[in-house]
């Protein structure tokens, strides 16, 4: 598969619910090869179009495909998705996370959580019910990271993360994507992830206000993103 190749592309979609429009007409395409940074104030529709992504809502107009195709039990083999909520049985323990893990993913690298966990200091024998928020946030985000996934969704993964380990984790992110493979993060810390950002999306009201190369767009404002987000939506 070649670099460059449209991975995923949003045609005039709209999402309401009751009466309130979540997204409105978003035409989006990423290629492979790209990290994307999903931003916009609360309430701007980032949760709605990941979740239209990994088909846990349907759009009322437009479509999405993935690698040529809608969201569906197929597209769940090549998408990994760290929802913004705990995924996992708190009543597990991390090792048999991993088991679940590499049964339910062909493409799922367990070295590789093995070694990022060990990296970490996390314990493979903790309950996920007794982990630290920071700690199972990090125990997620590794889970969906060791898959060798085309595209990576992730939905506010470091949150809860202390600073060193945010560097690692983001650091992690990096090395672990390939060339074919991208991946889209919603955050609001910008200032930590804009560092990795290929690309940057501003979501404002459910509409799409910039899509941008993160490099042209700070040459063009001269500012960072970070100091470019707050001045487009300051209250
Ligand atoms: N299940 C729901 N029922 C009704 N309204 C909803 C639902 N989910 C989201 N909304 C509304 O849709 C809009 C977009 O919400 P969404 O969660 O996509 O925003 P977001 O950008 O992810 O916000 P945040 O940064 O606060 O997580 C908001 O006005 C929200 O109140």
């Amino acid at each position: 598969m070649e670099k460059n190749f449209t991975l995923v592309e949003i045609q005039q979609v709209s999402k309401s619910y009751g009466g309130l429009v979540a997204l409105n007409n978003v035409n989006l395409k990423f290629s492979a090869g790209k990290i994307i940074g999903l931003l916009g104030p609360n309430g701007s529709g980032k949760t709605t179009l990941i979740k239209l992504l990994n088909g846990l809502l349907q759009p009322e107009y437009g479509q999405i495909l993935i690698n040529g195709r809608k969201p569906s039990p197929e597209t769940k083999q090549i998408v990994s998705y760290l929802p913004d909520t705990t995924y996992l049985d708190e009543h597990m323990r991390i090792s048999e996370a991993i088991d679940l893990f590499k049964d339910f993913y062909a493409d799922f690298d367990e070295a590789r959580a093995l070694h990022l966990l060990q990296d970490l200091n996390i314990e493979l024998n903790s309950r996920i019910k007794h982990l630290s928020k920071g700690n199972k946030e990090k125990v997620q985000l590794i889970l969906v990271m060791s898959r060798q996934a085309l595209l990576y969704v992730l939905d506010e993964p470091i949150g809860g993360v202390d600073p060193a380990a945010r560097d690692y984790i983001l650091r992690t992110i990096i090395t672990n994507y390939s060339p074919t493979s991208s991946v889209l993060i919603s955050t609001h810390l910008i200032s930590d992830v804009e560092q990795i950002l290929d690309e940057v999306i501003f979501l404002q009201y459910g509409n799409v206000i910039r899509h941008s190369d993160v490099d042209d767009l700070r040459i063009e404002s001269g500012e960072s993103i970070d100091e470019l987000f707050r001045r487009e939506f300051k209250a």
